[in-house]
């Protein structure tokens, strides 16, 4: 799809399916957040929100999170603004310092998980003292990296579709939508 059809993307935002109203999606961080704060509120941690997906999540949690903690980003990109994932590219690596010190990675889905994988190993690699992760959205299928990968942290499950709004993109647009949508056909 040539980047500049701005009809194609008006199109895909009226044809797609609602699956999470904003309502819905913020009452569900609400409650993420105070299991979060429930187990997190003693570790002075570190917060990574990966970009660009986490961008949404990530500042919408962070100030429901009423403890301790420095927040960072760090930016990596499996999919490229595409609808299909290839290997992790690094664009950003993370700026905060978190050696022996407990990190939560924030982002926006959790789809085969290589992304967070990668992440997680990477992190444990610099030595931090643990490696937890918080998703907007864990997607459902038998796909994973891992048989049984699960986020230690999920707002939303959502079923095997290709899903933007709320920080997640349809070729680099609609991270903005107020809602969950699935693409149709896709
Ligand atoms: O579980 P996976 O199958 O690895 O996919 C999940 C990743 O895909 C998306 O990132 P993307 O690579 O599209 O970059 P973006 O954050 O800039 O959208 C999303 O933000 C996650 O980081
Ligand atoms: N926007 C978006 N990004 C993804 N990355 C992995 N799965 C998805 C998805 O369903 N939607």
């Amino acid at each position: 799809m040539p980047k500049t059809d701005i009809d194609h993307i008006k199109q895909v935002y009226s044809d797609a399916d609602l699956l999470f109203s904003e309502a819905e999606i913020e009452a569900s961080i609400n409650t993420m957040a105070a299991e979060i704060t429930a187990s997190w509120k003693d570790k002075n941690p570190v917060i990574f929100s990966i970009m660009n997906g986490g961008l949404v999540i990530g500042g919408k949690l962070l100030t429901k999170l009423d403890f301790p903690l420095e927040a960072g980003y760090m930016h990596a990109t499996r999919y490229r603004n595409t609808t299909s994932g290839h290997e992790l590219e690094w664009k950003v690596p993370p700026m905060i310092d978190f050696t022996g010190r407990p990190v939560l990675i924030v982002d926006d889905i959790l789809d085969e998980g290589h992304t967070l994988v990668e992440i997680i190993n990477y992190c444990q690699a610099k030595g931090a003292s643990e490696v937890k992760t918080a998703v907007l959205v864990d997607k459902l299928h038998d796909r994973k990296a891992t048989p049984g990968l699960k986020p230690d942290f999920a707002a939303l499950e959502v079923e095997d579709r290709y899903i933007f709004g709320y920080g997640m993109d349809y070729h680099g647009y609609w991270r903005n939508a107020p809602g969950i949508y699935a693409v149709k056909g896709l």
